[in-house]
């Protein structure tokens, strides 16, 4: 008999808006006790979860899984980053990018008996400023976004596009300088995006012809926004198509800087990180393991 895979679950008890549906109760319910030994924990703190996650890389463990949105999907792949441990993933929140990007099932059972019968494959990731992102981190307006639905009470999907409604003509371009593929120029920047994966989440694409294991990042630029602009920026991020050209340039690439006047905001997988008036955003190509659906490379 082969030996079971040691197999440990970060659960984020404060993750999604909605189901009680008690995951530790389904975990055990559904997991192959042939193929895995198992354990589960839950996070105790914002932040707790790459300790968590860099523990059980540390002492061997062939799997960890985390169980929440993709702020947690982030943190745990941040203690993996590097390790033979593979990240599995349960979604749980709102956007969930990296799961849908890698085609990992949305239910939660589903996305259990993945675990099952899928297998190991290895993907890019990215950092900005050192801090390590998996599906895309930006300056300008996402990142703006994501401060107002940080101190935000209300979640979900419905809070979120509430919030870019209100705030998408009011937020105002700022001038950068950028380099990108040895070229520097100077632009407006409404959004900068650096993109891992396909989308943000919720099937939102903002770099449609990203690919996870290419070694390269999808940068998308918007220089400046207005409502026909915006129109067209989001009928092609729903429909999984290019912007036209004057709506937003897209470059493939593994290295960008950007450098501006004021501070400007910038996050991480969604999670607001702060202001600064220098980027460097990185590539690490093939540097996190993933437990993906048996059918995707
Ligand atoms: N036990 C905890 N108590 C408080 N905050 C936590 C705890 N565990 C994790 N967190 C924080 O919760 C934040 C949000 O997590 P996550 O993104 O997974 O869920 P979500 O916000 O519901 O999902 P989405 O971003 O898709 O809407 C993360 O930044 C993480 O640091």
């Amino acid at each position: 008999m082969p030996v079971p895979a040691h197999i440990r679950f970060i659960i984020n008890p404060t993750s999604g808006t909605r189901s009680r549906v008690n995951v530790a109760e389904r975990i055990e319910q559904l997991l192959d006790k042939d193929k895995y030994k198992h354990e589960i924990v839950f996070t105790e703190y914002a932040g707790h979860a790459p300790k968590l996650a860099k523990e059980a890389a540390d002492a061997g463990y062939d799997v960890v899984v985390a169980v929440g949105g993709d702020g947690t999907v982030n943190e745990v792949a941040r203690g993996l980053l590097h390790s033979e441990t593979a990240l599995g993933i349960l979604p749980k929140g709102s956007g969930n990018g990296l799961a849908r990007h890698l085609k990992i099932p949305m239910s939660l059972d589903a996305a259990i008996k993945t675990l099952n019968t899928g297998h190991v494959a290895t993907i890019d990731t990215g950092s900005i400023n050192n801090h390590a992102f998996f599906t895309a981190a930006g300056i300008g307006f996402d990142a703006y976004i994501s401060s107002v639905f940080a101190g935000n009470k209300k979640r979900g999907l419905q809070t979120y596009v509430e919030l870019v409604m209100k705030e998408v003509m009011s937020y105002k371009h700022m001038p950068v300088k950028a380099t990108i593929n040895k070229k520097t120029f100077e632009t407006d920047c409404y959004v900068m995006a650096f993109a891992n994966a396909a989308q943000y989440g919720n099937n939102a694409y903002i770099a449609p012809l990203a690919d996870i294991e290419d070694g390269l990042l999808d940068v998308c630029l918007v220089r400046k926004l207005d409502l026909v602009k915006a129109l067209n920026l989001s009928y092609c991020m729903l429909t999984k198509q290019l912007a036209s050209p004057d709506s937003a340039e897209y470059f493939k690439t593994t290295h960008v800087k950007v450098s501006t006047q004021s501070p400007i905001m910038y996050h991480a997988d969604g999670e607001f990180l702060g202001e600064e008036s220098e980027f460097e955003v990185q590539m690490n190509p093939l540097s996190l393991k993933v437990v993906v659906p048996a059918g995707v490379n």
